[in-house]
């Protein structure tokens, strides 16, 4: 089956909550919400409270999701040029416009009032201002504005982790905000290495990625200067005395294959590592963060 008619097979399906589902990006959004949890947890010595936990959680999901559902209404005309996205629920047609933005701004108020009332106002704002740094500043502006778009972008998906931890403390810590910086620093080498693996799908477009303006070797020689300074941040945590040993030898060990990924691919520019540095950046997140709460409680 071509392409076009398996795009358009899609289109007449019936819609299911699946296509919801979809609208969400919940693997994104799961990752996210593991640092969250994680924030959550080291926030503080023992447990934070299952129900701060729980409506934290469900809060923050409702506000990234509703943030992911007006990036697929946004970008739905440049999803339908390129080969990763075309079959997309808006993009196809099976998920309306109006129906997709009713969504959103449903998932958008049910996460406001479960962070206002079961959780705090601080949380509640900062998890607003995040939706509005992806949704509108990120996907209607930056994106389409500059090839910078994800380094400025970039924030509003690293700040699950401080959310996590202002809903249990309620206050914005410097602790907090270095796991904001790992995922700030993160997010270039992350997101360029899929940019280049799927670089002629982004020249079709109108959208200024970083190898289609500047090319793979440029983009490259940023991925490793990203890791550096990812790596210097991952180190932070032990500096200012938050994470100990087992931390540091985990967070170590993760950025050394990080950087090993990004030199290869600065020295030989290959769709194939790019795809594999864009794989590991996920399993290095996850592994990060999971260090970091193991360090945690071995410690306290
Ligand atoms: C603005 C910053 C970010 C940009 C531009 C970005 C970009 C992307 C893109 C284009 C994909 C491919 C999606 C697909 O295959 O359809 C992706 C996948 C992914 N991203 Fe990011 N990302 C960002 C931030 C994050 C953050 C903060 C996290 C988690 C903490 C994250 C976690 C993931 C995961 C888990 C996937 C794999 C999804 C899947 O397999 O379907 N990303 N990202
Ligand atoms: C409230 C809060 C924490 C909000 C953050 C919401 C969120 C889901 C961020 C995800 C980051 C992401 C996948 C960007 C890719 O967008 P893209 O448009 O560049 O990539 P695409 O082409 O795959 O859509």
């Amino acid at each position: 089956m071509s392409n076009e008619t398996s795009t358009a097979s899609m289109a007449q399906r019936p819609i299911t909550w699946r296509d919801y589902f979809e609208l969400t990006k919940p693997k994104v959004v799961a990752l996210m919400l593991l640092t969250v949890v994680i924030g959550m947890l080291v926030a503080e010595p023992g447990l934070p409270g299952l129900g701060v936990v729980f409506f934290g959680n469900l809060g923050i999901a409702l506000l990234s999701g509703s943030a992911a559902v007006i990036n697929h209404v946004v970008d739905h005309e440049v999803d339908q040029r390129m080969a990763r996205t075309r079959r997309r629920p808006v993009a196809t047609g099976r998920v309306s416009t109006p129906d997709a933005l009713g969504f959103s701004v449903s998932l958008g108020l049910a996460g406001m009032i479960v962070l206002i009332w079961q959780v705090n106002m601080l949380t509640a704002w900062l998890t607003l201002a995040s939706l509005v740094g992806y949704a509108v500043i990120y996907t209607l502006f930056l994106k389409r504005a500059t090839p910078q778009n994800i380094v400025i972008g970039g924030l509003a998906g690293a700040m699950p982790p401080l959310l996590g931890w202002t809903a249990v403390t309620g206050t914005v810590d410097p602790n907090a905000l270095l796991l904001v910086l790992i995922i700030f620093a993160w997010t270039p080498p992350h997101f360029w290495a899929l940019a280049i693996h799927r670089k002629e799908e982004y020249a079709q477009t109108d959208i200024p990625m970083l190898p289609v303006t500047h090319g793979n070797r440029f983009t490259e020689l940023h991925i490793l200067l990203y890791t550096l300074m990812m790596i210097a941040a991952s180190l932070m945590p032990v500096a200012t005395g938050m994470s100990g040993m087992i931390y540091l030898v985990g967070a170590t060990l993760l950025g050394l294959r990080f950087l090993q990924y990004s030199v290869r691919l600065w020295r030989g520019d290959d769709r194939r590592v790019a795809l594999a540095t864009f794989k590991y950046s996920i399993t290095y997140l996850m592994l990060l963060f999971v260090f970091l709460l193991v360090d945690h409680f071995v410690r306290f």
